[in-house]
């Protein structure tokens, strides 16, 4: 039995997706919808899925989706993770928690010690994936039998799952290119046109593939679907939460504070991992920098153009 925790836009997508190949139970903490979830317009959830408030009834599932923004994550594991111990933990967030500079898996890990972990992350919108268009998205998970068990479980014929053992790669190409999408939102916001929108992707994935690595994923999953992949979706889709909230940073105008732009949080904490790690991140620093309105879109860009020649 398979159970979805977070009722958001991507948790109500699987669950329809898995709907599929039989019972779901979705869990909310709140659900004052019915039949369609406002976060995901126009996708009827069908009956197979199971819509509650009780955590104890979705608990009960060996199977976990953890759907939930990656800020909400440490403190709901905090409350309930005593709970989830020999359970497969799956989670969908793309981020790094502010509060301890870790991932996901990291926060799963320290709060399920017993638990398989595993993540699953790359290009899909949740839109597409409730409308059953066809998706490949990666499913990583440190133990390889568990991870095929997952891949299997969790596949359907629209939505297609790659295996990998490289956790760490595969999440931090997530958190990452959310990052990265900020930055290209605000390069179109502010009408600098589709090649500094591609020399943000080419450096941008540079930037990722050097954290990633200087934090042990190996280089080859970022060039998979959790990294490029989903970092050429998100900073070329209007669809895109975070890049949106970059155009409008670019654009000089409002951003709705309801949506989960995940890239700002996360850039914040990649200037601190920074300066923790002694690496350069300037893309990273500019958004963290952008985000917090420190900085005008302008000025970023006289930063970063303004930095030494050097080699690619
Ligand atoms: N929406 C998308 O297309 C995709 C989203 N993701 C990732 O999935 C994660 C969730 O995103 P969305 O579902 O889109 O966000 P969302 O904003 O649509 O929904 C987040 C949900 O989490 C719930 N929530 C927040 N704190 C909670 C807590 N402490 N306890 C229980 N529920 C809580 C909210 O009530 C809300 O229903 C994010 O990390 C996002 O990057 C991944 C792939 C695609
Ligand atoms: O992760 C996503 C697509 O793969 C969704 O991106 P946004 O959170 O920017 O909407």
């Amino acid at each position: 039995m398979i159970a979805v925790l977070g009722a958001g836009a991507f948790g109500t997508a699987l669950a329809v997706a898995l709907a599929a190949k039989g019972d779901v139970t979705l869990w909310g903490r709140r659900i004052d919808w019915q039949g369609e979830n406002p976060r995901l317009p126009g996708v009827a959830v069908p009956a197979p899925v199971r819509v509650t408030e009780d955590l104890d009834a979705a608990l009960a599932a060996a199977t976990l989706l953890l759907a939930l923004p990656a800020q909400k994550l440490g403190g709901f594991l905090a409350e309930h993770g005593g709970r989830m111990g020999g359970k497969r933990l799956v989670s969908t967030a793309k981020g790094i928690d502010l509060g301890t500079l870790r991932g996901p898996s990291a926060l799963i890990a320290g709060a399920a010690p017993k638990a398989v972990v595993a993540v699953l992350t790359g290009p899909s919108f949740a839109a597409d994936i409730a409308r059953g268009l066809p998706t490949a998205l990666t499913l990583a998970c440190a133990d390889p039998e568990a991870g095929a068990a997952l891949q299997e479980a969790l596949a359907t014929p629209v939505l297609r799952l790659y295996r990998t053992t490289d956790v760490v790669g595969a999440e931090l190409g997530g958190a990452l290119k959310n990052v990265m999408a900020i930055a290209a939102g605000a390069v179109i916001g502010a009408g600098l046109g589709d090649s500094a929108r591609a020399a943000i992707i080419t450096r941008g994935f540079a930037e990722m593939t050097r954290l990633a690595v200087h934090l042990g994923a190996r280089g080859e999953t970022l060039t998979g679907l959790s990294g490029l992949g989903d970092l050429v979706l998100t900073c070329s889709s209007e669809q895109s939460r975070n890049f949106r909230f970059g155009r409008a940073l670019g654009a000089g105008e409002a951003f709705d504070t309801g949506v989960t732009v995940e890239g700002a949080a996360t850039a914040e904490a990649l200037a601190r991992l920074a300066a923790a790690e002694g690496l350069d991140l300037p893309l990273a620093a500019m958004v963290a920098r952008l985000a917090g309105g420190a900085i005008s879109v302008e000025k970023a860009m006289e930063h970063l153009l303004a930095r030494p020649l050097k080699e690619e």
